[in-house]
Order: structure tokens, then C-alpha cells, then sequence
């Protein structure tokens, strides 16, 4: 039976027409929005082959451009933008600011791969989707990812503008269950069960961080726990303080799902959130986080988390012991 975006069910409330439940596997029929990984191995490897063929840079470092964060790519030398339409099996973006593109090129002479648009859970992709870029990145070669993005800050500390490195996570997404690991595990991305305990690469995080004070943002810098939430509205004054309890010091609505697709295939990770809104847990407060506020941020932010991120990248180019 094929799936045409109905969704029936016999009288005991079992899907029927959803190919996802075919027996199939991961090759045929998967309903494009299952929770279930329909991305295969070979049909990733066909969009890396696609981009070799096209781009004849091999990059080493992925990133991943946040809201408002996009002119990172613009910075390249020599780079090459491919639309996501024009590559094939890439899902669409639709969000302002994100531009939409994959971008080779080379910053501080190291090649890279960035990506000026994510895909968010919000737009009504289901997680590995959100993530599948990471597995082509890995697939391209790369070693390390950097994915940043735009947060409200949660830490009573943290001021807009400030910049949040990810010392851990808290998976709320993936705490109720859905993860973008789910479904058959193909073992030649990674392990069935990946810890996820250190995820976020100390050495590089520590490293950052004097990049960050070398950059006169000394007070401007810290390391938190970033939780990611299902968006796309921001949160009420009750779900701020329920995160606040749970120890999270940034809040957005991305990253997490990519940070485990990349530690699933064994990449090093550094994120950073841009603290682009305080979220203050008060009923009296009239601070509204709001998108346009947000992109404002990135762009006064933009010129020095440039250089911050081309410090980053000539480090994991030159560092021996970061070296896979
Ligand atoms: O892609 P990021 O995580 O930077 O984007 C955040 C989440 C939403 O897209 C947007 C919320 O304003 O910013
Ligand atoms: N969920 C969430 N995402 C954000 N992205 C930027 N600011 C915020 C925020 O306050 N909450």
C-alpha cells in the first residue's frame, strides 16, 4: 500500500498505509517524514559523490552557520555556493536569515565546507533530516565540525551579545523521544549506542576560549549547557524556569540533533551559542524575544565571531593531537 500523506487507520488505531511500516528497510517507500531515518548510506554517498564531482575542494572543517551567522561563508576564499535545490536528496530551507546554500572554500587557508542555512525541526523536518548534512560533511571528508547558532540565554549572567561555548547539552527532544539516530543503525556511519558524554571537544573548547580573550572578549565569553527545544514558538515564563531547574544556561532550536549525528560518526565537535536575547523567568518582564532582535544581534556580532571562527579553524588545521 503507498503512502499519499493521509494517514489511515484500521479500527484499532494501527497506521495501515504508511510504507514506513513495509518491511523494506531503509532502501524503499519510507514516508518522507517518518521519525525513521530514510537516508541510506548509499544514497548519502550519492550526494557526496555528486559534490566531488562538482567541487574539487576537499574540506576538512564543516560549519554550520546560525541565525544571523550566515556571513560566515560569505568570508571564503575561492568558495564555490551550491544551492540546496540543486543538490540532490538535500531537503529545502525555509527561515529568514537562513540563506540556503552549501559553501566550499577556504578560511585561513584550510578548506571548509559551510552550510549559510540549516534545517530546523520546526519547518516540519523530522531530525535526520535536520542532521543529514553532517553525514554528507563526514562523507566529504571532514574531520572537525563547528555549528553555532542563535540562543536565548538562560544564565542570569549572560548579556546579549555574549557568546556561549557548548561544554554539554541536555537533549529535551531526544528525552521524549525522538532522535535523529533512530531506526536501523547502518555501523558504517557509527555505533548502534554512541556515548554522548563528551561530545564537545574540551581541548578545542579551552582553545576557543583564549581565541575569544586574544579577540578582546574576555567578558564576553562562556561555557554552558545549551538545550534544544522543539520551537517554533519561544518559551513561556513557566518553561524558562523548568529549564533553569534542569541546569541549562542557553535555550534554541537546532544543534543538539547535529552534535549527535556528528559524534555518531566519530567528528570532532566545537559549538558555540550567540546569546542573542536574556530570557528572564518573570511575568512582569517585557522582554519578548523576537526573530528580528535576534538577526540584529548576528550582524553586530558578525565581524568578530569571523575571526574568532578563522582563529578556531587554524588551530584544528596546525593542532597535532586534534589531528584524526
Ligand atoms: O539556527 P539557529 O539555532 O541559530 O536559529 C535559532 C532558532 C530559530 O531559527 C531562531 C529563533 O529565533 O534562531
Ligand atoms: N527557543 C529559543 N530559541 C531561541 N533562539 C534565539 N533566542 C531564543 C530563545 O529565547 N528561545
Amino acid at each position: 500500500m503507498s503512502c499519499n500523506g493521509k494517514v489511515v487507520m484500521d479500527g484499532n488505531g494501527v497506521i495501515k498505509n504508511h510504507k514506513c511500516r513495509d518491511s523494506d528497510g531503509l532502501k524503499n517507500g519510507f514516508d518522507e517524514n517518518s521519525l525513521i531515518d530514510k537516508y541510506t548510506f548509499e544514497t548519502l554517498t550519492e550526494t557526496s559523490d555528486y559534490l566531488k564531482k562538482l567541487v574539487s575542494i576537499e574540506p576538512k572543517v564543516g560549519i554550520i552557520c546560525g541565525s544571523g551567522l550566515g556571513t560566515l561563508a560569505d568570508a571564503l576564499d575561492d568558495k564555490i555556493a551550491i544551492p540546496y535545490e540543486d543538490i540532490p536528496n538535500f531537503p529545502k530551507s525555509t527561515v529568514k536569515g537562513h540563506a540556503g546554500a552549501l559553501v566550499f572554500g577556504y578560511l585561513s587557508g584550510v578548506p571548509v565546507v559551510c552550510m549559510k542555512g540549516r534545517f530546523h525541526y520546526y519547518e516540519g523536518y523530522p531530525l535526520w533530516k535536520c542532521a543529514m548534512p553532517v553525514r554528507v560533511m563526514k562523507l566529504l571528508g571532514v574531520t572537525h565540525l563547528i555549528t553555532t547558532n542563535a540562543a536565548g540565554g538562560l544564565n542570569s549572567n549572560y548579556r546579549v551579545g555574549d557568546i556561549m561555548l557548548v561544554k554539554d547539552h541536555i537533549n529535551l527532544i531526544g528525552l521524549s523521544g525522538n532522535n535523529p539516530l533512530q531506526g536501523p543503525n547502518d555501523e558504517r556511519f557509527g555505533p548502534r549506542f554512541p556515548p554522548m558524554a563528551k561530545a564537545y571537544d574540551k581541548k578545542l573548547l579551552e582553545q576557543a576560549k583564549e581565541f575569544a580573550k586574544e579577540l578582546g572578549l574576555a567578558k564576553n565569553i562562556h561555557e554552558g549547557v545549551y538545550t534544544c527545544v522543539g520551537g517554533p514558538n519561544f518559551e513561556t515564563v513557566a518553561e524558562l524556569r523548568m529549564l533553569n531547574i534542569l541546569g541549562a544556561d542557553a535555550v534554541g532550536m537546532s544543534t543538539v540533533h547535529e552534535v549527535i549525528t556528528a559524534r555518531h560518526c566519530d567528528l570532532t565537535v566545537l559549538a558555540f551559542s550567540l546569546i542573542t536575547n536574556e530570557c528572564k523567568a518573570d511575568y512582569n518582564s517585557m522582554d519578548l524575544a523576537n526573530l528580528e532582535e535576534i538577526l540584529d544581534v548576528g550582524k553586530m556580532r558578525q565581524t568578530v565571531l569571523q575571526k574568532f571562527v578563522q582563529k578556531i579553524v587554524k588551530y584544528i588545521s596546525t593542532s597535532e593531537d586534534l589531528q584524526q
